[in-house]
């Protein structure tokens, strides 16, 4: 029976990179699909589809660095989400912000796969596990960090493509997973504190773990 291979999607080279690197070699490693698509929501869920539509796949993940809420998630650190949300899908209101569901467009919240997850929870037994948000926007004030926390209590981290990427996943009918290292406290723009070294080294730490999904 045919085999097919994992869809692993990063958003940019550097980190399709470093997880081909961690992964040469391995055994299993022929049936995990690295592919870097873009930055941003739209660019993952069209690069997604486009890789979908090529070919079979039995499952998608969204791979790469993110920003750790402080308390949280450390730098360096690596995170599997639960849940990803797409946090800034909606209309604001002198109310406070609407999510989609609120105007009958949909969902702004995709369940990770409950089998990936515990997969990757048991080969990662030091990763933080939670909700995983999905912007736009890098987060770069004081007040935009504590209205996310507060309104995403269980959010863990925040990138820019796992929403993207779960809905081409469940667009073609596919479980989905998103895991990301942490390069930066989610916090005031600072872009000099971010540690893009700690994080791509934890990405490749984490690497051989996808290799159990295969
Ligand atoms: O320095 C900038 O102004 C800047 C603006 C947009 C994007 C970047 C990136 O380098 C992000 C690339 C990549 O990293 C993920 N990421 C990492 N940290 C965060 C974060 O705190 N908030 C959101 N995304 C983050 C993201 O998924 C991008 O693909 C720099």
């Amino acid at each position: 029976m045919t085999q097919y291979p994992i869809l692993a999607v990063t958003a940019v080279a550097a980190e399709a990179d470093a997880l081909r690197a961690a992964l040469t070699d391995r055994p299993g490693h022929g049936l995990l699909e690295i592919a870097a698509v873009g930055v941003g929501p739209a660019a993952a869920a069209a690069g997604t589809a486009r890789l979908l539509a090529r070919r079979d796949y039995r499952a998608v993940l969204s791979l790469g660095i993110a920003g750790g809420f402080p308390g949280r998630a450390d730098v360096g650190g690596t995170v599997l989400g639960t849940r990803t949300i797409a946090a800034d899908l909606g209309a604001e209101s002198p109310d406070g912000f609407l999510p989609i569901e609120e105007l009958g467009f949909g969902t702004s919240v995709l369940t990770t796969d409950p089998a990936l997850l515990k997969a990757l929870a048991e080969a990662l037994p030091h990763a933080v596990t939670g909700d995983i948000l999905t912007l736009s926007t890098v987060t770069g004030t004081a007040a935009t960090t504590t209205r996310l926390a507060t309104r995403f209590p269980d959010a863990v981290a925040e990138a820019m493509e796992g929403y993207g990427v779960a809905i081409a996943a469940t667009d073609a009918g596919l479980p989905f997973a998103e895991l990301r290292t942490i390069s930066n406290p989610i916090g005031p723009r600072d872009r000099a504190a971010w540690r893009l070294a700690d994080a791509f080294a934890a990405l490749r730490a984490a690497a051989p773990a996808l290799l159990t999904l295969c």
